[in-house]
């Protein structure tokens, strides 16, 4: 009879759990996964892929109004929340279908439960069984965290977003990061009022500081307003909607609040400590750099641990925990250069050093920029300037960073990461040619 019943157990279905348990499964073990929502878990069911449509979805406002300035005679358009609402979810479903015809194919036994550690190698299921695996891999993700105000119950996080009954007119979003300047540009170009309430002065903290301002001239010039340094006092329901207070500003009504104040590690209740599992202060389960926690037994990977709240990076420490454990070729996770990028309108995305941080570690440092108006946007009459910026080593020009804003710029950048990430220096890009007429171009032409 086998020692455990399965191999490994996972809990957790979202980007690094499904990678793990399908790659793991292929390599031969024998693999159970419990996920207490729906396969696919944040970033396809409530994350990136929803939001993106949603961004594709509102991006029409401007190309609608932008074609008219190319001679297409554009009749007043109405916008239909539910249409666009409904498609959207009606995609993800196609996808969680996919994943777990995928999990099917590649023989993991999918468990539609929640899922805690009873054990270094045992599990509970909610139905009460309770199950052995000579591993556990917890890739229970992350959760959205609310701060402790009045009423804010009232308010929504991301999870809801996407199913709103209808479309808000006045919105308030606390929170100055990703989530936070997605959903104002998603709101404010389907037709909202909307009001982003942070509690410092800094939107984007990570980013580059000259993209980021270029960002935040850009939103408020559509009509995005910003309130900053603000600390909320309470949310009220009122006949008309929500009225929202704060400790040192006039209170705002809104129909809606939502909460993009970050995401915490989701490990209460699932029996972690218990188990001999070491989390730090902010509830991360503690990884070294095989993904392996305190416990020899048990991993995790992906947003419970805290270290890039990104979904390749979710799945590539799926995959290398996978390689490692049950695949006989072990492999680290590279976490250096790691491109990423804010979808507002427009996107702004970003790889490596932003300058402070360059010159923090170098002293001086080289900056290249092109602050440029998009061909279509001159034509367009749209006055809204791209930026692009190469951070480079004083002495050796070796590209340390590369930031931009505009048009595309999450899929020019992914590209030039590349490079970034190869080590190139700014000679290379210098003696590529440039591809005529293209944004893009500007990488090549920097000065
Ligand atoms: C609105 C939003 C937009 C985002 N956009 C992007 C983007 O554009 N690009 C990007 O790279 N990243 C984006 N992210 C981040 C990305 O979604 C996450 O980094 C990624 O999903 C993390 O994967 P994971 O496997 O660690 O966890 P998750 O995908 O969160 O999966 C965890 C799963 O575990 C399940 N679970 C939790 N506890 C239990 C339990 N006890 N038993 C059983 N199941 C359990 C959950 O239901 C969930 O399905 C976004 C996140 C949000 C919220
Ligand atoms: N495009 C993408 O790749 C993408 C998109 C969405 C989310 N994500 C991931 O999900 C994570 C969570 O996103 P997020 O936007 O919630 O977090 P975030 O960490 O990007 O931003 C949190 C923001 O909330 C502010 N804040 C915290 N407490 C507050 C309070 N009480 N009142 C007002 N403001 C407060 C912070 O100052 C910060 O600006 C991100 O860190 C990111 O890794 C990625």
């Amino acid at each position: 009879m086998a020692e455990f019943d399965y191999d490994l157990f996972v809990i957790g279905g979202g980007s690094g759990g499904v990678r793990a348990a399908r790659v793991s499964a292929a390599h031969g073990a024998k693999v159970a996964l419990a996920e207490e929502h729906k396969v696919g878990g944040t970033c396809v069911i409530r994350g990136c892929v929803p939001k993106k449509l949603l961004v594709y979805g509102a991006h029409f406002a401007e190309d609608l109004a932008d074609a008219r300035r190319f001679g297409w005679d554009v009749p007043d358009c109405r916008f239909d929340w539910p249409t666009l609402r409904d498609n959207v979810l009606a995609e993800v479903d196609r996808l969680n279908q996919a994943y777990t015809t995928t999990l099917n194919n590649n023989d993991v036994e999918i468990i539609l439960e929640r899922a805690t550690v009873s054990g270094p190698n045992s599990v509970r299921l909610a139905s009460g069984r309770e199950v052995t695996a000579r591993y556990i891999l917890i890739a229970t993700g992350a959760w959205p965290a609310r701060p402790d105000v009045p009423g804010v119950e009232h308010a929504i996080t991301s999870n809801e977003v996407f199913h709103l009954e209808k479309l808000p007119k006045r919105v308030l979003i606390a929170g100055g990061g990703y989530i936070a300047n997605e959903f104002a540009g998603i709101f404010h170009e389907l037709g909202a009022d909307v009001t982003i309430v942070n509690r410092t002065d800094v939107i984007l903290r990570g980013y580059d500081e000259s993209i980021r301002d270029r960002l935040l001239q850009i939103s408020m010039t559509k009509g995005i307003k910003f309130q900053f340094n603000s600390r909320f006092s309470s949310i009220e329901k009122t006949d008309e909607g929500l009225r929202v207070t704060f400790d040192s500003c006039e209170p705002i009504d809104v129909d809606l609040v939502l909460f993009a104040t970050g995401r915490e590690p989701h490990t209460k209740g699932l029996g972690l400590e218990e188990a001999g599992v070491t989390l730090d202060a902010k509830g991360a389960v503690v990884v070294d750099e095989d993904s392996k926690s305190s416990v020899d037994s048990i991993y995790a990977v992906g947003d419970v641990t805290n270290r890039v709240q990104l979904t390749p990076v979710a799945i590539r420490e799926g995959q290398a925990f996978a390689d490692t454990v049950f695949g006989n070729k072990p492999w680290r996770v590279d976490y250096h250069c790691i491109p990423s990028a804010v979808f507002s309108h427009p996107p702004l995305a970003g790889v490596g050093l932003t300058e402070s941080q360059a010159k923090q570690k170098y002293g001086a440092v080289r900056v290249y920029s092109s602050d440029f108006r998009p061909m279509k946007n001159v034509l367009a009459n749209r006055n809204e300037r791209a930026l692009y910026k190469m951070i480079c080593h004083a002495e050796t020009d070796q590209i340390l960073g590369l930031h931009m804003i505009g048009p595309d710029s999450a899929e020019i950048l992914q590209a030039a990461a590349v490079a970034v990430k190869a080590g190139l220096n700014k000679k290379a890009f210098d003696d590529t040619v440039a591809l005529h007429p293209s944004m893009a171009e500007e990488l090549v032409l920097l000065r």
